[in-house]
């Protein structure tokens, strides 16, 4: 079984990202202290670690849904590709993708599978999955979906507060009835696209579109560029410990007050190298049609607003709109050329940050 794999430590040597650790415990007890951590993380890094968040079986699950689903043949996973038409849902292949802007293939392969599909079901609301995905549906996918919305709308409600919203502000544009992107996602790379090398990507520099990540991590390989440099450092995986992040959606709500940061994926370091990668991420963002701009009814939103005319954070567009836009952009069969996938491709990092750290990856 996938799960039984013992991999090298992540090694001692390698300078990691200083993550602050918050207790999802406290926080749901309503902890001032530890929500006053998660404010803090959200705004200065934008990823931290989440400990006690009661997921650990449910992840284990979808690490077996998972393995088993990129264990078929290509032919099958082929049947439910996700096309080339901005829609997330489905499968990925390796290669789809381009992961710069010379149009380089990915390796990566992933799963996406709808919140929607996985609440409706026996119903469909989107569209069909690998057969694993209903062999473990009861058993983990519909069990998983429901506590990382869980986890994912807990911290939101708190975010909400501390951005000085009228209460419930942000949940109520996260309502898991209503129709979004949200998804939980497979990721594998097979070891032999693996040379242990920081120059070669296997999920290029980019920062997620929605709201919250709630991402569980075995092996290294995922960095993060650190706010204001150019220094990349990986995010070491730690049992039991999520790895969380913020995503375009609530940069954009709060004005640039919380930071959706650039991040990456590039082989597992050292001795891990020599191990496929699996990772997995639920990723919860707005409902489909909520307009992505600065939410009104916060001081220190409309404060944000105001210092920083420069920065029109009205995109003017909704979150399907943006969503799709940044997944047809990746795609290799709408690639134009490196200033179109440049332009199609940006999400709130600005296009000096990104260019950076693209050109730093290539
Ligand atoms: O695999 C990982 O560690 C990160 C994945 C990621 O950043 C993404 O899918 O957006
Ligand atoms: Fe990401």
């Amino acid at each position: 079984m996938p799960g039984l794999t013992v991999y090298p430590p992540f090694p001692e040597d390698v300078p990691t990202a200083p993550l602050l650790v918050v207790d999802y415990a406290l926080i749901k007890s309503g902890d001032g202290p530890e929500k006053e951590k998660l404010w803090k993380a959200a705004r200065e890094l934008g990823f931290w670690y989440l400990k006690n968040h009661g997921a650990d079986a449910e992840v284990n699950g979808m690490f077996d849904m998972g393995a088993e689903t990129m264990h078929l043949p290509l032919e099958e996973k082929m049947k439910y590709e996700q096309g080339d038409e901005g829609g997330s849902f489905g499968y990925k292949a390796a290669g789809a993708n381009a992961i710069d802007d010379k149009g380089t293939r990915d390796t990566t392969e992933f799963l996406n599978v709808a919140k929607d599909d996985a609440l409706a079901w026996p119903a469909v609301a989107h569209r069909a999955y690998p057969a694993p995905v209903y062999a473990y549906m009861e058993g983990a996918v519909r069990p998983f979906t429901h506590k990382a919305l869980g986890v994912n709308l807990t911290l939101l409600a708190v975010l909400s507060e501390k951005l000085g919203l009228p209460e419930g502000s942000l949940v109520r544009l996260h309502r898991p009835e209503e129709y979004s992107a949200d998804a939980s996602r497979f990721i594998r790379t097979t070891a032999d696209s693996h040379v242990f090398s920081e120059e070669k990507a296997l999920l290029m520099a980019h920062t997620d579109f929605g709201s919250l990540s709630f991402l569980h991590n075995r092996l290294g390989g995922l960095q993060v560029l650190m706010p204001g440099s150019d220094k990349w450092l990986y995010v070491k995986p730690i049992p039991g410990h999520a790895i969380c992040n913020v995503g375009d959606a609530l940069t954009i709500f709060s004005a640039g007050i919380l930071r959706s940061n650039v991040h990456r994926v590039v082989p597992p370091p050292k001795e891990q190298c020599k191990y496929e990668r699996q990772s997995l991420v639920y990723f919860t963002r707005p409902e489909d049609t909520a307009v992505l701009r600065p939410l009104e009814g916060s001081p220190i939103i409309a404060e944000a607003v105001s210092k920083g005319p420069e920065k029109n954070w009205d995109t003017g567009v909704t979150a399907q709109e943006w969503i799709a836009r940044r997944v047809r952009a990746r795609r290799l069969k709408n690639f134009q050329g490196g200033e179109h996938f440049k332009k199609t491709i940006a999400g709130t990092e600005g296009d000096a940050v990104l260019a950076r750290a693209v050109a730093s990856t290539y």
